[in-house]
């Protein structure tokens, strides 16, 4: 049999988000374990046989997780932190390293890599009890054999698994690596007995990041090792995001049986083949990052490139990475213009079988096949300038510098020693997202559904004047969510009905798609802002998504410069801002929550972007007076290696995320000489539980060791959407009156110095 084509892994959410749905019965005890067991077979038998019936050569088993497949990782190597040891059922261990407990708080989550989609963080420490669970491994691949169908099994590599954990103080978590390879050994050993032949794909990604050399070293050493355990096993070793060629070197001379290489993100990888002679090459073509159809002409040409260079037998078609980054299917989604040019997970699977039949020479590609186009026509707007009055190239900024703002600022303004504020969301609650539907499918009146937001913001300003917080937000609740809200007001966006993604465990989001120049052509926030601010005397945030949050959060059109339509984004907020401010709101927050993890994967590349998102930024802001004060927001406490780039941003306030990591990273901002004002997250927003007033005195105290209190603010570490109101009330209240006692012992020290 010849071998054509691969997928790297199926996402496993669902058609209908079935396996969100039964996570949080189950999680709420309106369901059993059997019956969440129930849906995920039932879905890995759907996408199996989806595969298979698509010929698909290379079909995944262990791509499916009920949480995370880095969680997956650690239980395989049992790798489970003390706090958890104690859980003795499975599930409940599994889910409590997810989710946390009342006693043992969460495993940390973190982007992987450029990615939307959060891993768990693996803990590493000497206490580790590390032996070999390879239950969940052996289990799936009987479960699809019975089926018919012959995997090839996903496995997080070593090197990637080592690279993205944390090791306790002090200690390199490279330096696990002898407790941990003996154990992918070991697991090999247990997937040779399987089967005849059997195909590991080890997932490897970590080696697009500039590998140093000792994890060239370790890589070499590990995989001479791991494709010498056992002749029936054949391993292929795959990279994704961007191109690996420093380790393609390597790895060709290790006895490994093939390597996944993408060429979409990574087209330097080609580079890389003529070290890559006697491998098999899984050729990464079907982009795994994007919903555009394949340009299948320019894929069957690179495609020849790479036949060229190592025998068209050693070829077989892949998609560049897992399809989990893209929706499911196209087919529920009503007809549009823009339809035409998609191509979801499904159709994606379908690109890759036609691909494969053409290139071994089994069809001709012509405009019948499948309905697919080969020159892709997707150009419902042509135009790319932007807005007509910020030429592209111009550098636009707001007047003033930081300490002239600042000192208009403070006058104007009049807050307390260390404000108090939140990120912008409040709870969503269930009768929130009822309303929003039910008007959507026009249920109810447009006068119901506003009635239903006044309330809500009604409320939410009384809460906060309530508990005495000095900056208040309108409490989002129009909103489904910080990027699709704004992608279906703004002119150059597409969104889907059901294109839902995996964020993280059971959350999901519905990434807009930028398919031509974007330009604003009504106010988009304005209303409930200023309807909040009318019922307060105090200030109301302005609420905005930045634009590279924006950006990196929607699908993109693959043939327009992504700098430039940031710089769009910016150009329609900008106009927002201005609004905003002639209306009388007087602070206004721009969020930027993905900032970090839109930073180029290669160093070199990290400069050229750090340029134009701060310009996009800035240009967003550029309309801001300098006594309107411009926040933003960033979910992540790392700022190590970026403080120079938030720096240039200028933000007059930063609100950040540190409950949980406390004042481990946060010294840089002095060290640095940062200037403007920030503000630390004390309430840890994750975790349903609920601080006490001491606690949160203790946290604020503990954030004066390190910081300013001249230039310092009181926040929780992000939004509070997915908390609920009985958790956010007394947690808030409690932030409040803890922040109140904080300043008095302040000012008693002070007095008692003078
Ligand atoms: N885009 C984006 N990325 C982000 C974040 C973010 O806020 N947005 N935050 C960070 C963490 N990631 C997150 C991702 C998703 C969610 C989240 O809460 N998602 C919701 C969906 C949000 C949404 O769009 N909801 C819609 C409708 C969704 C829905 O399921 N509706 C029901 C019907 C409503 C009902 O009866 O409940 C249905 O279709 O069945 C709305 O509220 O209007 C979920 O999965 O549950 C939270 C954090 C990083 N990345
Ligand atoms: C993921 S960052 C969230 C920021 C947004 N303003 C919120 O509070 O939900
Ligand atoms: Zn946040």
């Amino acid at each position: 049999m010849i071998c054509k084509t691969l997928v790297t892994g199926f996402p496993r959410i669902g058609e209908n988000r079935e396996l969100k749905r039964a996570l949080e019965h189950y999680w709420s005890k309106t369901a059993s374990l059997q019956e969440l067991r129930a849906t995920a077979a039932e879905l890995r038998k759907r996408h199996w046989l989806f595969q298979k019936r698509q010929n698909i050569d290379f079909i995944s088993s262990n791509d499916f997780s009920y949480y995370d497949n880095m969680l997956d990782t650690i239980v395989m190597l049992n790798a489970v932190p003390d706090r958890f040891s104690g859980i003795e059922d499975e599930t409940e261990r599994y889910f409590a390293m997810a989710r946390g407990t009342a006693g043992a708080s969460a495993m940390t989550m973190s982007k992987w890599f450029d990615t939307n989609y959060h891993y768990i963080v693996p803990e590493l420490s000497g206490t580790l009890d590390f032996r070999l669970c390879p239950g969940k491994i052996l289990t799936e691949y009987a479960e699809a054999k019975k089926l018919g169908v012959k995997t090839k099994i996903n496995v997080i590599g070593p090197i990637t698994f080592m690279g993205l954990s944390r090791a306790s103080k002090g200690e390199n978590p490279f330096g696990y690596a002898s407790r941990i390879i003996p154990l992918y050994k070991e697991l090999l050993a247990r997937c040779a007995e399987l089967d005849d032949t059997l195909y590991i794909q080890m997932e490897e990604p970590y080696l697009v990041k500039n590998p140093t050399a000792e994890v060239l070293a370790l890589l070499k050493a590990a995989y001479q090792d791991l494709a010498s355990v056992s002749s029936n096993i054949r391993i292929i070793v795959t990279s994704y995001f961007e191109h690996s060629n420093e380790t393609t070197k390597i790895l060709a001379e290790t006895p490994i049986w093939g390597l996944g290489l993408d060429f979409v993100h990574g087209p330097q990888n080609i580079q890389g083949l003529k070290y890559a002679k006697g491998k098999k090459i899984f050729a990464g073509v079907v982009d795994g990052r994007n919903i555009w159809r394949n340009d299948l002409g320019a894929s069957l040409f690179l495609l020849e490139k790479i036949s060229d260079m190592v025998g068209r037998e050693q070829v077989v078609v892949s998609t560049s990475c897992s399809l989990l980054h893209v929706p499911y299917s196209l087919q529920n989604e009503p007809e549009s213009d823009i339809k035409q040019h998609l191509a979801f997970c499904c159709e994606k699977v379908e690109e890759l079988a036609l691909l494969g039949r053409v290139f071994r020479g089994e069809v001709v590609l012509d405009s019948d096949n499948i309905g697919m186009k080969t020159a892709r026509s997707r150009t419902p707007s042509t135009q790319h300038d932007g807005p007509a009055d910020i030429a592209f190239g111009e550098r636009k900024v707001r007047a003033g510098d930081f300490a002239e703002r600042n000192a208009l600022q403070r006058r104007k303004f009049h807050l307390p020693k260390l404000p108090t504020t939140t990120i912008g969301s409040f709870p969503q609650t269930q009768e929130l997202r009822r309303l929003r539907r039910d008007f959507k499918k026009r249920a109810i009146s447009e006068e119901a559904y506003e009635q239903g937001i006044k309330t809500y913001i009604d409320d939410c300003i009384a809460f906060q004047e309530e508990i005495g917080l000095d900056v208040l937000v309108h409490g989002e609740p129009e909103r489904n969510d910080m990027v699709e809200y704004f992608g279906e007001m703004l002119k150059g966006f597409h969104f889907t009905d059901n294109g839902w993604v995996q964020s993280y465990g059971s959350r999901c989001v519905k990434p807009p798609i930028i398919y031509g120049d974007i330009s604003r052509t009504k106010p988009m926030t304005v209303r409930w802002i200023s309807y909040a601010q009318r019922r307060s005397k105090k200030p109301v945030k302005g609420m905005l998504t930045g634009p590279v949050t924006i950006l990196n959060w929607s699908f993109v059109r693959e043939d327009i410069p992504r700098p430039l339509v940031a710089r769009q984004i910016a150009a329609a907020l900008c106009e927002e801002v201005a609004d905003l401010q002639a209306a009388g709101i007087s602070i206004i927050q721009v969020d930027e929550a993905a900032f970090r993890e839109g930073y180029p994967l290669r160093k070199e590349n990290v400069s050229a972007y750090e340029r134009w998102a701060v310009d996009s930024f800035r240009l967003a802001v550029s309309s801001a007076a300098k006594e309107t004060q411009i926040h933003t927001h960033m979910c992540y406490s790392d700022f190590t290696d970026i403080i120079k780039t938030i720096e240039a941003m200028d933000a007059d306030v930063i609100t950040i995320e540190t409950a949980r990591g406390g004042n481990r990273l946060l010294d840089v901002f002095e060290r640095e000489g940062y200037h403007n004002e920030i503000g630390p997250g004390v309430y840890d927003i994750h975790s349903p539980r609920i601080p006490s007033e001491d606690e949160f005195e203790k946290q604020i105290f503990s954030r004066l060791e390190v910081l300013d209190g001249k230039r310092m603010w009181i926040n929780p570490d992000c939004g509070l959407k997915t908390r609920r109101w009985e958790e956010v009330r007394p947690a808030l209240q409690h932030m409040v009156s803890a922040t109140r006692n904080v300043r008095l012992t302040l000012e008693r020290n002070e007095t008692s110095l003078t």
